[in-house]
């Protein structure tokens, strides 16, 4: 990589929204191609079922599967993972589970109730999901952290079973996974990827039973078969490629934010790293860095990809001005890497992580921080929230009339029934009114 590869902008250039929105625009889940070749997997895999998950799972992993007893992992293989991992990795998968989980923890909503004067009572109850399905991805990297990430909110909440689906390419399924999965309580665990291991979580297969919601991230063709199950089935969110953006007011050694920007671009190269900063010096030490370290990196190619075709260094005016466009961004992650961070912390309002400091590096937050790393990507922060609890929670509404109750509220109902021309309702509750 060299030292032009990286896109430079000014926010104060008069054509910057232009080059603004072509900085954000990227190979989206609504490519068409993308688009049939999902709609054709979920169609084979409804119909034909392990058959055709076999097929694909074949076709796109480079894998000679001959019967679907042979993408189902026994909880023995769980457990016999986590005996062979280095006690250094199983200690830090330990301390990470344990850190998210606390963390999640206090996500969990409680059910409430409150009874009025006349001994109605109103309520809402809180009920986990029965069966939950967890996408891990593995297509260009494997990662047991995704595994803490959905799976461990999923049990906070008290779901039934569990199911995690994760590719192995070339039949290769890192150890770490398995361990992870066996930390987490994973219930059953297919290794099966891509679409056809969503539309086999949607619909049911002979051997993968059909789930109520599927979360996790994936690539565009589990990004484009989430969107098309939704309403089948409940999803969390539909992530795209990693992203991070940094704010920083040049006093953070710029290595320091050269990694972070890195350490997202590693990820895919579609993956987005934008810096924006007011010290235009600031901005050419962090392009020095990104050369020189990006060499250091096995994944180099990914990263030098994703930062020439999606990466940018921005000089904006001022920290507020850097908060103001940060908010038009969205992003998945955001690091305010400047003195004082607390002070900007209100203005901030689309952001799915939001990292304080310089000693924050959004890494820690990747595996171990607590926070989920499950987070809205593409601007999609401005409406939604990090995966959590809640996503496995359900709400019930309560209601509990006493006959004193219902007869105040007979007479409100009747008169809105008639109103509305529906007399069978009008009568339901004027039964229940004492004339
Ligand atoms: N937001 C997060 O928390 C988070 C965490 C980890 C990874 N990620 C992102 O998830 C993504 C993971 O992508 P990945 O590719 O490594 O793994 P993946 O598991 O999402 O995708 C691999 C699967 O894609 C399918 N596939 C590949 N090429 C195909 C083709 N031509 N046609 C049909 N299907 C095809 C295959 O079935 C394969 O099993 C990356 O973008 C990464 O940045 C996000
Ligand atoms: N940064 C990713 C979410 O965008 C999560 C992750 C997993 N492993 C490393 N990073
Ligand atoms: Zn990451």
């Amino acid at each position: 990589m060299t030292t032009d590869s990286i896109r430079r902008l000014n926010a104060a250039d008069s054509d910057f929204d232009a080059q603004l929105e072509q900085l954000l625009a990227w190979e989206s889940v609504a490519d068409t191609h993308v688009e049939t070749t999902v709609a054709d997997i979920l169609q084979q895999v409804r119909s034909r079922g392990d058959a055709a998950v076999i097929e694909y799972t074949n076709r796109f992993d480079r894998r000679q599967l001959n019967s679907a007893g042979e993408f189902c992992l026994a909880q023995s293989a769980l457990a016999a993972a986590l005996e062979r991992i280095p006690s250094a990795e199983r200690e830090a998968l330990e301390a990470a589970a344990e850190r998210v989980r606390a963390y999640h923890q206090r996500q969990r909503q409680e059910s409430w109730r409150y009874e009025e004067a006349d001994g109605t009572v109103l309520g809402q109850q809180i009920t986990p999901m029965e069966r939950v399905g967890i996408y891990v991805p593995g297509g260009k990297a494997s990662y047991p952290s995704s595994v803490l990430m959905n799976a461990i909110p999923a049990k906070v909440a008290g779901v039934d079973c569990v199911t995690m689906v994760v590719p192995a390419p070339d039949d290769q399924l890192s150890d770490l996974v398995l361990a992870a999965a066996a930390i987490a309580g994973v219930d059953q665990l297919f290794t099966i990827g891509g679409a056809q291991a969503v539309a086999a979580l949607a619909y049911g297969t002979e051997s993968v039973p059909k789930v109520d919601k599927i979360v996790g991230p994936g690539n565009i063709f589990v990004a484009a078969a989430k969107r098309a199950v939704f309403g089948r089935v409940a999803i969390d969110m539909i992530a795209g490629p990693s992203e991070i953006l940094v704010i920083c007011d040049g006093g953070t050694d710029p290595d320091w934010i050269a990694m972070d920007l890195l350490s997202q671009a590693e990820h895919d190269q579609q993956a987005q790293s934008i810096l924006l900063s007011p010290d235009v010096a600031f901005l050419n030490a962090v392009e020095k860095s990104l050369d020189r370290l990006l060499d250091e990196l096995p994944r180099r190619e990914i990263a030098a990809q994703s930062l020439a075709g999606r990466g940018a260094l921005i000089q904006v005016q001022s920290i507020e001005a850097a908060i103001a466009l940060a908010n038009r961004i969205a992003p998945e992650h955001l690091e305010v890497s400047v003195e004082d961070p607390e002070q900007y912390l209100a203005q901030i309002r689309h952001a799915g992580a939001i990292f304080l400091g310089r000693h924050t590096a959004e890494a820690l937050g990747d595996y171990c921080a607590g926070p989920n790393h499950v987070l809205p990507t593409s601007g999609t922060a401005r409406f939604s929230s990090p995966l959590g609890v809640y996503d496995f929670q359900k709400r019930s509404s309560i209601i509990y009339c006493s006959p004193a109750g219902a007869d105040s509220l007979g007479r409100v109902a009747r008169t809105l029934a008639r109103g509305e021309g529906l007399e069978a309702h009008a009568l339901s509750a004027q039964y229940r009114v004492k004339e």
